[in-house]
């Protein structure tokens, strides 16, 4: 195992990363303020301080352990400093487990009509009220700090995909400057602070914008600027070039991935925490996860059918209700079909990392991964 260094500031200690004999597929536990947390895990999006459809209660209770809340949008609305009034953030949406911030850099570019990017920061046109707001390093870090999440992110720029070499280049330097500066505001104690690796997709450039961050000496990681329209493959390519630059007693974060058969290979490159809208925004349109693929409850064909969604799930929804049911709720527009979709697909993501765990801990998780991929079409 990786014994736990000491570091300095390190809430979101990582010990007992426990390598199973291939690559760097591990079960960790991670240490938090709020608790101490298995990984790997996947964390439910909760954008606008609610995972949409689904009370803190029932994320408890189907196993959430850190979720995670966007800076960007609490920002806009109903502004950070109000969430810090109410308590922070844990409070205001009364969920005392862990929770994540993204630092808003990701939607700055995919959301708002970016109008440009400078060395001092992002500004751009809210999506909300078309008014003209500026993010930096130094503003993302303190609308963070007054949100109170465990774990908050440095300020970086999500390079697009595709992107030249030279633009690729250029701004990943940027965004090592914005780390720098991060972890200078970054000034509340108790609160982990993670960089952000950019690099686009040239390896050479992840090399550079890992090795940089390192050395800056973060408690934990994410991995950027994937899962932006690149063929997996790619993304694989770029795991497999970054990992193994990181640290092997900190958290790795993998940026919104994603699909089962993506956590199954990040897994396998060492990553430790997910988040991913997916489950929950393909549950609002009748779509539901299983590891066989996806199941649209919505069609037709499932009208007369009365078993459940997925016979082996212990979710509240297959355990208690019927794919003819579901169907009819979401035919009739009726809420609690969206809330049964999206407690089922959360639940889904949810056991299958804690299997990954125990797949590992048991050392057979390169058969748990052959299996799965043997039967879950894309
Ligand atoms: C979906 N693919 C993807 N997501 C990325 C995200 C967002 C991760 N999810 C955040 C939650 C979604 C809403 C509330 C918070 C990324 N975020 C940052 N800061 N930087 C990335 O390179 C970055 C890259 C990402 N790629
Ligand atoms: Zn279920």
């Amino acid at each position: 195992t990786c014994a736990f260094a000491g570091q300095k500031k390190v809430l979101a200690a990582y010990e007992e990363a426990v390598k199973c004999g291939y690559s760097g597929a591990r079960a960790g536990r991670l240490h938090t303020p709020h608790g101490v947390f298995d990984t790997p895990m996947f964390m439910p999006v909760g954008t606008q301080a609610t995972v949409k459809a689904v009370s803190p209660r029932e994320l408890k209770e189907m196993g959430a352990q850190i979720i995670l809340s966007n800076t960007y949008h609490l920002y806009l609305r109903p502004g950070t400093e109000l969430v810090a009034e109410a308590g922070g953030l844990h409070r205001f949406m009364d969920w005392d487990g862990g929770i994540l911030t993204d630092s808003g850099g990701f939607q700055v570019f995919s959301l708002g009509p970016l109008r440009k990017i400078t060395e001092e920061g992002a500004a751009f046109r809210s999506h909300i009220d078309g008014s003209t707001q500026f993010l930096s390093p130094e503003i993302a870090i303190k609308a963070q700090m007054n949100l109170g999440a465990d774990i908050i992110m440095a300020f970086d720029e999500c390079i697009p995909y595709p992107a030249e070499y030279q633009y690729a280049k250029l701004s990943t330097e940027r965004t090592t400057r914005w780390a720098e500066r991060s972890q200078k505001a970054h000034t509340r104690s108790g609160q982990a602070l993670f960089a952000i690796v950019q690099g686009g997709m040239y390896q050479d450039l992840r090399r550079v914008s890992a090795n940089d961050l390192v050395s800056l000496d973060f408690p934990g990681y994410g991995i950027g600027g994937l899962s932006v329209g690149e063929p997996k493959p790619v993304m694989y390519e770029m795991l497999e070039q970054t990992v193994p630059l990181l640290p092997e007693n900190k958290p790795r974060y993998l940026m919104g991935v994603g699909t089962p058969d993506c956590l199954v290979e990040a897994v396998r490159y060492g990553i430790d925490m997910f988040d991913c809208v997916f489950p929950t925004r393909v549950a609002r349109n009748g779509t539901a996860m299983t590891k066989s693929g996806r199941l649209v409850v919505k069609n037709a064909a499932y009208a007369k059918d009365f078993l459940p969604i997925d016979e082996n799930c212990g979710c509240y929804a297959c355990q208690n209700f019927s794919r003819a049911y579901i169907r009819h709720l979401l035919k009739a527009d009726e809420i609690f079909g969206l809330r049964l979709t999206t407690i089922h697909n959360l639940y889904f993501l949810l056991d299958f990392t804690k299997k990954m765990r125990q797949a590992i801990l048991e050392d057979r998780f390169l058969s748990f991964r052959e299996e799965f991929l043997a039967q879950y079409c894309k």
